[in-house]
């Protein structure tokens, strides 16, 4: 697999002196699903917004496709990678569903026929098609929350960056919004998701970055990382109960895990809920 994305160490700093992301330094190789975990603060939603040029690094490099962020508008990357806001309200302003979904691929300058056939995909994907002519402001959280994902979609990129998509999603809402992502994986599309929510990382992600304090402490496999209790609280998480399940039957670091057995057992976890 070759990379997609590229930081070549990153700094970022909102105020001189004071730097949030420090050294960063990775790639994501196409068709990846990567979680990026870490306590409050510790520079995940900074990250996340270099990865389609919000926000631009203060040192270093970001490279999509091999194309320097630094040079490029949003609107040139959104095409290969998208953000996903952590609350959809600061991405929706349409008055109604499909001008919503439409408008990314709208500014792509595609035909209108091309915006139809991208909109209808998309909202059928998140399953609201249905509610297209309705305002997304009346929709509850978790449809606002696919709207923003479908308005992602729609626009066909190879990255998906998703910032905490299952934020206020009751179980079906998670449970949905998860299986949407999965699937969009499996189709190829690179998945970077930023969540606190580590069963879905033991679900979900095959690879996982731990940010603290704006430096990447691990980067590793699903199984790997969460074989190491000292630095899930370095880093302030919490593991995942299977992986303290694995700890209280005595096994040593690092744990016998596989990512088979930590999927299963998440999924396990879920329908018990
Ligand atoms: N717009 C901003 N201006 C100044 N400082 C900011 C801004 N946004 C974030 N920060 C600071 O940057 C640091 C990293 O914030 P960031 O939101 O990236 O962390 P996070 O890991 O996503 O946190 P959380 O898990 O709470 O969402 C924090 O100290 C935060 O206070």
């Amino acid at each position: 697999m070759t990379a997609i994305l590229r930081f070549e160490h990153v700094h970022y700093q909102y105020h001189p002196g004071r730097p949030v992301l420090k050294n960063i330094h990775f790639s994501l190789r196409r068709g990846e699903s990567v979680a990026l975990i870490g306590g409050n603060g510790s520079g995940k939603t900074t990250l996340a917004k270099h990865c389609n040029g919000l926000y631009k690094p203060t040192s270093g490099k970001v490279y999509v496709d091999g194309r320097d962020t630094a040079s490029m508008a949003i609107s040139d990357l959104s095409s290969t990678v998208s953000y996903c806001y952590q609350n959809p309200d600061h991405q929706i302003f349409q008055s109604t569903i499909w001008d919503e979904v439409a408008f990314g691929p709208r500014n792509l300058g595609l035909s209108e026929e091309e915006v139809e056939n991208r909109v209808t995909e998309a909202l059928t994907a998140v399953g609201l098609n249905e509610a297209r002519a309705e305002e997304p402001y009346f929709a509850g959280k978790g449809e606002r929350q696919k709207i923003a994902v479908a308005s992602v979609l729609a626009m066909k990129p190879q990255v998906i960056v998703l910032d905490e998509p299952t934020t206020g999603l009751d179980h079906r809402g998670v449970t949905d919004m998860m299986s949407l992502i999965e699937q969009l994986n499996q189709e190829g599309h690179t998945i970077l998701m930023v969540t606190h929510d580590m069963r879905l990382v033991a679900r979900y992600a095959h690879r996982v970055i731990v940010l603290r304090q704006g430096v990447i402490i691990e980067d590793g496999s699903t199984e790997e990382v969460f074989a190491k209790p000292d630095v899930l609280a370095e880093a302030q998480v919490e593991p995942p109960s299977v992986t303290r399940f694995a700890l209280g039957c005595g096994w040593s670091s690092p744990l016998p895990l596989t990512l088979e057995g930590l999927q299963q057992r998440a999924a396990k976890e879920d329908e018990h809920e």
